[in-house]
């Protein structure tokens, strides 16, 4: 580390420096980014993107009592090195260590914790009507992506805030032509024709000289009325915000001028930036989308392609989704601006007029298949467990209540390590099984996905397949698109009196665990519906059920289970394992999953505890 980065240890040393200083401050400031992010994994192009901007933020604004809300927050590392965390960056996203999002038990500077896309305005908007209210003279500042602001809740929220004409509201509009992926939709061409000045561009009141109030309001005004004439004005001007930019988001000498002089007026401000991904690292301002969310690697060499044996899930329903298409005219791929992460990357080249990326749009996606259903063709929704929660009363209202044919390919289903609680998809099983119509299935391996894929896209309803994030456990996948009987579960270890049902990624360690124990173990495969028949023969012949599912215990298929007992008048002694009732921290996903209980030594020492074996009893015997 060079000489200005290690003297500041929070916003208010950077405040001493002078304005020719920062520029250097920002190349060390890159630099430490790259350093560190090569060495624990992480989001790197976004916070590239975002260093002259988070600087210029820190300088202008009295941070913490200014409020900073960054949208998604996977841009934050610069503003972490800044706010007293430059020491901790070697922990980022690692057990214990620093979160790669705001958090706000993580840092006063951390004012909203974020990592679902679209709410920084809503809660900037909260936070300024909140100091209106309390007569507290500070400011909020959302920090949004071009990516970000194609969501519905962006709208809603400037919808909401343009008619608050008091308040000291400033939306930052960080647009680099980028998504994770190249952006999709009508917004994206709209901001491509502000930033080249066909529609209306231009620094304008503000960024050169700081007018008196009263006689900078009359200049705005008058500025307004003649552009109203001259040219229309922007959509933002139109929800009622003061648009400023295009700006260079990457040039201080603009940024700190333009955001010192917006400080001083009062009521929404919309400022537009323009920055690029992965700015300063050739490779990643190359291609930003491979260094989005890189994992460690060599600054100098970047990259490696992997060299793994073991296929992804992603990769098994990226496979499968091309062999159905290919079988099938009248599927169709949606992913709500997740191509790279969801597998579908190969789709969309071999079938461009049947993919659809609909943007940072969780709702519309499932409305829009549902739509496409009503017409007979045969969606695919490919959607993170944890972004299937922004669709809920889509899911409900629009697909299952009509009982339409919209096949839910569930990826990162259970903990997905370093992004933590914000993306670990840990609810699905409990929200998607009360849902009436709904198939729920949870994959074991990597053929038995690709197997539940065409079970689900076979059901002619609303079908999930959940499956996790990363590698399967080595099995091939067959090559036939063939179905499984719905329903049904197998036994796949043949044991005594102790009985494991063990729920899609669960199986292997319940096999170890089984191993142990001398205990027999079902694949169940479907959470629902349940195979009763199944459950029914096996609480007959074992003296215990244990479930175990990588999945909240509180409603899922662990209570599915008690529940089919109950109402069978079955009374049998039942051990629910899965994920407590809590959110759990980033980390190494086999560290939380043992910490969960939920390998093979955890499962085996719940049994024990719970049905009070020493190591050598049985069942019976400790009865
Ligand atoms: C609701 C939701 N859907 C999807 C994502 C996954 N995601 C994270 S960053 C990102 C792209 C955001 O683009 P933008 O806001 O322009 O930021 P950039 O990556 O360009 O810095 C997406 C799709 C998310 N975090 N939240
Ligand atoms: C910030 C965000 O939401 C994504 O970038 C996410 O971190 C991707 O996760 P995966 O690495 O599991 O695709
Ligand atoms: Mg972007």
């Amino acid at each position: 580390m060079t000489n200005l980065l290690q003297k500041i240890n929070s916003p208010a040393d950077l405040r001493l420096l002078s304005r020719h200083q920062l520029a250097p401050l920002a190349d060390e400031l890159r630099q430490y980014v790259i350093d560190s992010v090569s060495k624990t994994g992480g989001h790197l192009s976004s916070n590239l993107g975002t260093v002259e901007l988070t600087l210029a933020l820190h300088y202008v604004f009295n941070t913490p009592e200014d409020r900073l809300i960054w949208d998604v927050g996977h841009q934050t590392y610069p503003h972490k090195i800044l706010t007293g965390r430059r020491d901790r960056m070697h922990t980022l996203r690692q057990w214990e260590g620093i979160s790669g999002f705001p958090r706000r038990d993580e840092s006063e500077y951390d004012t909203f914790g974020t990592a679902h896309s679209s709410t920084s305005i809503s809660a900037a908007l909260g936070m300024a009507l909140a100091a209106r209210t309390k007569g507290e003279d500070r400011h909020a500042v959302a920090i949004i992506g071009d990516g970000s602001m194609t969501a519905g809740m962006a709208f809603e929220a400037l919808n909401n805030a343009g008619v608050h004409e008091d308040i000291n509201l400033l939306v930052v509009l960080n647009d680099n032509d980028m998504s994770i992926s190249p952006p999709v939709g009508a917004l994206n061409r709209y901001l491509a024709r502000l930033m080249s000045g066909k529609f209306y561009a231009a620094a304008r009141n503000v960024g050169k000289s700081v007018l008196p109030s009263p006689v900078l309001e009359l200049a705005k005004r008058f500025e307004e009325h003649a552009k109203g004439m001259l040219v229309p004005a922007t959509m933002f001007e139109e929800f009622g915000f003061n648009y400023i930019g295009p700006i260079d988001g990457h040039d201080l000498e603009s940024l700190i001028p333009t955001l010192q002089n917006i400080r001083q007026l009062k009521g929404p401000q919309f400022l537009h930036v323009v920055t690029k991904k992965g700015q300063g690292y050739k490779l990643a301002e190359a291609d930003p989308v491979l260094y989005h969310g890189p994992g460690k690697f060599n600054p100098a060499e970047g990259i490696k392609p992997s060299t793994s044996a073991k296929q992804t899930y992603t990769q098994v329903f990226g496979q499968w989704l091309c062999d159905m298409a290919a079988s099938d005219q009248k599927l169709v791929g949606i992913t709500p601006a997740m191509r790279e992460g969801s597998g579908m990357v190969e789709f969309e080249k071999q079938f461009p007029k049947r993919y659809y990326d609909v943007g940072i749009a969780e709702q519309h996606a499932v409305t829009f298949a549902a739509g496409l259903a009503c017409e007979g063709l045969k969606p695919v929704v490919a959607i993170y467990s944890t972004f299937l929660q922004r669709a809920y009363d889509q899911l409900i209202h629009d697909v299952a209540l009509q009982n339409l044919d919209v096949t839910f390919a569930l990826d990162r289903a259970g903990l997905v390590g370093a992004d933590g609680a914000t993306h670990a998809g840990n609810y699905d099983i409990a929200y998607l099984r009360c849902i009436p119509n709904m198939v729920v299935m949870a994959a074991s391996d990597e053929n038995e996905c690709r197997q539940m894929l065409t079970t689900g896209y076979n059901y002619p309803g609303p079908a999930a397949i959940r499956y996790p994030r990363g590698a399967g456990i080595g099995v091939k996948p067959e090559t036939e698109l063939s179905s499984l009987i719905i329903g049904k579960g197998e036994v796949r270890r043949e044991g005594n009196k102790i009985a494991i049902l063990a729920f899609g990624s669960m199986l292997q360690a319940s096999l170890q665990a089984a191993d142990v124990l001398d205990a027999t173990v079902a694949n169940m495969r479907f959470i629902k519906p349940l195979d009763v028949e199944l459950l029914k023969t096996l609480a007959d012949s074992h003296d215990v059920l244990v479930t175990v599912e990588e999945g909240c215990k509180m409603g899922g298929a662990g209570s599915a289970v008690a529940e089919a007992l109950a109402e069978a008048g079955i009374c049998k002694p039942l051990l629910i394992l899965g994920l407590p009732d809590k959110f759990i921290d980033h980390g190494d996903p086999a560290l939380l999953l043992s910490q969960c209980g939920l390998d093979s030594n955890g499962i085996v020492q719940a049994i024990r505890e719970r049905f009070k074996l020493s190591a050598t009893a049985t069942p019976a015997q400790a009865a």
